[in-house]
């Protein structure tokens, strides 16, 4: 097996850049948004606000579709729904399997969202024989010696895995061979996968440990802030009476937020640059 990454350009064959790529969800969640409440055009810079992303960047990233709204009435919705779903190839249906029907799998095979947005669960999957035949989320459990004949039947091209860290490479190559090209995979460990196959990853911890990074830089500002508003001579006092404990503590807390940046930074990008599927807001 190759060393293994998703090696992608950063553009598209068509001429769409990785990162617009990774954008046309959210646009996609606001523009559905907008179309539930019959709303028939949208500016750029509502549908930025809405979406979170800077409305320059916005309409650059349209204009890659071919879409340009018109001045003074913006977008029309229904239309951009439709560009975003057919580049995103959300207008035809994708058959998934999970496999790992633990809390997580069967917490995401319970989840509404995804039929709704074009990705059918067609097989739930574990290797535990007791779980074969055990209904979650409606769905008899499929036992793993039927993977291949699963995923053949079924045609599908994208697997979920659920499975703990350890498996995890096993079930990918697995589901590799038999015909899958993408995995989303949840399980804290890089999987190797030949050229040609996509891998995105999720991992919560991580925007965590990205969001206590935030969190800790917000209280030392808050803090600095604090004893800049200090007069000065209740300002000296203060540094004279703490020197110690505060140099302690401000040197400890730098180094933990160089290494929660260090960590956050060198898993979001994994080994081989590449992004989790979670983006942070
Ligand atoms: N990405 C995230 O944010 C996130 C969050 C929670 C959990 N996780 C990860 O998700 C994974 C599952 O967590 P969980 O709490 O559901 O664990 P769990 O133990 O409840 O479930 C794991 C399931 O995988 C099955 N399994 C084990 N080996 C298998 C194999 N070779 N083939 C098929 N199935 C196999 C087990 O029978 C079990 O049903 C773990 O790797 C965990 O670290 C990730």
């Amino acid at each position: 097996m190759a060393t293994g990454r998703t090696h992608r350009p950063a553009t598209r064959s068509r001429g769409i850049p990785e990162a617009t790529v990774a954008r046309l969800p959210l646009y996609l969640r606001a523009l559905t948004a907008l179309s539930e409440r019959s709303v028939p055009t949208v500016s750029s810079e509502e549908l930025a606000t809405a979406a979170g992303v800077n409305s320059a960047k916005l309409r650059k990233d349209f204009s890659y579709l071919g879409s340009y709204g018109t001045r003074g009435v913006g977008y029309d919705v229904e239309y951009l729904v439709y560009q975003i779903s057919r580049e995103l190839g959300l207008t035809q249906d994708w058959p998934v399997v999970i496999v790992g029907i633990g809390n997580l799998g069967a917490a995401l095979s319970n989840y509404g969202g995804f039929a709704s947005r074009g990705f059918r669960v067609a097989a739930l999957i574990d290797a535990d024989p007791a779980m074969a035949g055990k209904p979650v989320a409606g769905m008899p459990v499929q036992h793993m010696d039927d993977l291949e004949r699963i995923i053949t039947d079924n045609g599908v091209s994208i697997g979920v895995i659920t499975t703990p860290a350890g498996a995890a490479q096993q079930v990918c190559e697995r589901l590799v061979a038999a015909g899958v090209t993408s995995i989303l995979n949840f399980a804290p460990t890089v999987l190797s996968v030949p050229e040609g196959v996509d891998v995105r990853k999720v991992d919560l911890s991580i925007e965590l440990q990205i969001l206590a990074f935030h969190e800790q830089r917000k209280a030392g500002e808050g803090a600095a802030a604090a004893e800049a508003a200090l007069p000065p001579a209740a300002r000296e006092s203060a540094v004279d009476g703490t020197s110690t404990a505060s140099g302690t503590s401000s040197g400890a807390a730098n180094t933990a937020s160089d290494t929660a940046a260090n960590t956050a930074s060198d898993e979001r990008k994994g080994p081989d640059g590449e992004v989790p599927a979670v983006m942070p807001a």
